[in-house]
This record gives C-alpha cells, structure tokens and sequence, in this order.
C-alpha cells in the first residue's frame, strides 16, 4: 500500500519485517548456489523498504541493510591505535625449525602441549570493534600499533556482522581477503578497462580496502575469516579453538579447516594435507599457522616485543615459484 497510508508504528513494523527477509534472501544467496528468490523480487523489496525509510527517517536502525551499500565518499583514512599491539608472526620454513620450536615450548612449559592449526590466509589483517554487540570501529593493522579506521569500507563486506548475536563488547581480529574467483574477475575487468591488474589476491584485497570511495569496496566481493579475540567481555574461552567456536556463534566468518593436533605428527598430517589441497582452495593460504592452544600458557609463554612465543607460521613455497619450475620442467 502507498507509505502515505502508513502510520509510523505500522510502517516501523513493515520495515523491521522486511529487513529480516531481505537479510535471509541476502545469507542464501552468498550461502546457497539456487538463491530463494529472484533478483528482481529481492529488488522490489529492497525499494519498498528505501521507500518506507526515505517516509519515515526516524525508523531507519544503523544495521538495516539500506546502511550497506558503499556511497561515503572519504578524503581519507583517520589513524586508529590498537589498544592491544597485533602482533607479527614468527615463521619458519622447515620440518626442522619446527621441531626447534615444539621442543623450546616443550622446554619452556615442561610437559608437551596441545596446538590449534590454522590455514595462513593470504589477505590482510583487520581489526573489528564492537560495543554491546554493534560494530562501532574497523581498521587495518597498520604497523602494529597505528593502523587506519576503515570502518566504512568494511561495513560494505556481508560476511562481517553489524550486530552480533550477543550484546557484548569485544575486539576481534581476522583477514579480510579476496577469493581466487573474484580476484580473477576483478583482474579481467580491469584488463577491459584499461585499467592495471592486480599482481595477486593480496594486493587486490590491500587496494580494495584502501579505496576512498566505499561504492568501489563493495563492489570488489571481499569476504573474512576471524581468528583471535583480542579482548573479552566474560566470554568463557579457555583455548583457541574454543575461541574460532565462540567467533562463528557471534556471527562472524571462521575457516572450517582448524584442527588441534596432540604432537608434531599430526601437525605434519595437516601440512601435508592442505599443501596438496592449495590449488583447490577458493582462496589463497601461504602457509600454516601452529598455535599454543590453551589460552593460559598463552599466556605464560607472552610475546617479545612484536612477536608471541606460542605460536608459529610454517610458511609454503611461494605458489608463482612452482609455476615457473612447471613451465621450465615442461619446456626442457
Ligand atoms: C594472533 C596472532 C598474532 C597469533 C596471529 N597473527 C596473525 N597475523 C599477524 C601478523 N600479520 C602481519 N601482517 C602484516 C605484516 C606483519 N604481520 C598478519 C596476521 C595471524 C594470521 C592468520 C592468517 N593469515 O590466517 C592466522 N590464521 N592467525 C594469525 N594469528
């Protein structure tokens, strides 16, 4: 019916109703192949509620659907400093080295522990921030300690929550990267336009992030998988793995791929296991992340100036570099 017709109660009510399903249709399609509905039906719903929000300002809510879409043009980043330093990473290259690392954990803790694996993402890593359960800040890691408030570019990506399923308030972190699908698309249209190609996934992600203008983010199909939580509001997680669990039920993306592994062998069965699974991965990895699974001997073992004791990136050749060795085997 014509929004003339609504009261503001009414109109409140049908707004609030059509955003549930406009978020539904929205979770199929990123989730399922045969969407629920047809795009034109997604869009005449979509206008009713811009419609009804454009008759009713005071019934807009921040995390309606309509408050996605890119449009903020910005002149530029704001600096943002991490409360809590992000940390670099230790990364090691060998089966050796990381024996030297199990064995100096070992030594340090006195008895052998338990790790969580991770895939290494190959994207960028972000920070979120959210108060009673509402993202209120988002920035890149910067170097550390000084990074940059891209809260607008992110709220454009639909994989990260404006509101969690619990109201607490919390920093997480995690990568934001660009699927090897949409970095493929992205770089052919930009051949069609004239316009330069981005060298890998990584470095399209990094621009991606970096745009000014937030209607050219949301268009570049960026996606995350969260990691850590920096800080927690009584959250009861005692390990990592505990923690990736508690991140999917707030509502954020987390890699299924996660695995505690009891020793070193297992370890290796994982390794050896996503090293002949890379090419297949709808996203770029450069490696594994080992981590100290209990938080408390997290804890104990604490970081050097920028880099934690408990954990350790096992990094892969570079995938480029087995190309050229392919093309070369293939040519002698
Ligand atoms: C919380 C810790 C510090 C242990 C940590 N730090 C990470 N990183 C730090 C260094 N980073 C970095 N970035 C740029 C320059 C220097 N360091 C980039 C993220 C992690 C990255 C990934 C991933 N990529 O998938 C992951 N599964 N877990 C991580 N865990």
């Amino acid at each position: 019916k014509p929004t003339s017709k609504y009261s503001e109660q009414e109109a409140s009510d049908t707004a609030q109703q059509l955003r549930k399903t406009l978020n539904q249709w929205g979770k199929d399609y990123y989730t399922k192949d045969n969407p629920e509905v047809e795009d034109s039906v997604y869009d005449e719903k979509y206008r009713d509620l811009q419609e009804l929000e454009a008759a009713f300002p005071s019934i807009v809510t921040p995390e309606s659907i309509t408050q996605r879409v890119g449009g903020a043009v910005l002149s530029g980043f704001t600096k943002v400093r991490h409360e809590i330093p992000m940390l670099s990473m230790g990364d090691v290259f060998s089966k050796d080295e990381l024996v030297e690392f199990d064995n100096r954990i070992q030594k340090n803790v006195g008895y052998p522990v338990d790790y969580n694996v991770e895939l290494k993402i190959d994207g960028l890593a972000i920070s979120l921030v959210y108060e009673n359960g509402k993202l209120v800040r988002g920035s890149t890691r910067g170097d550390g300690t000084i990074g940059e408030d891209i809260t607008k570019n992110l709220q454009t990506i639909t994989s990260i929550p404006q509101t969690l399923t619990k109201p607490v308030s919390i920093e997480v972190r995690g990568e934001c990267y660009m699927p090897k699908q949409a970095f493929a698309d992205l770089n052919k249209q930009q051949e069609e336009r004239g316009e330069a190609v981005f060298a890998n996934p990584r470095n399209a992600a990094a621009g991606s992030l970096r745009q000014l203008d937030t209607r050219v983010t949301k268009a570049r199909k960026l996606d995350t998988f969260i990691y850590t939580i920096s800080t927690f509001d009584n959250l009861q997680v005692t390990t990592q793995h505990e923690a990736i669990e508690t991140l999917e039920e707030l509502g954020f993306n987390t890699n299924p791929t996660q695995r505690i592994c009891r020793n070193l062998d297992e370890v290796w069965e994982y390794i050896d296991d996503y090293q002949a699974q890379r090419d297949q991965l709808a996203y770029g990895i450069d490696g594994i992340v080992l981590k100290v699974n209990d938080l408390d001997l997290q804890g104990q073992l604490g970081h050097t100036v920028k880099v934690p004791r408990w954990e350790i990136a096992y990094k892969f050749p570079p995938e480029e570099a087995l190309t050229v060795i392919r093309e070369i085997e293939w040519t002698v």
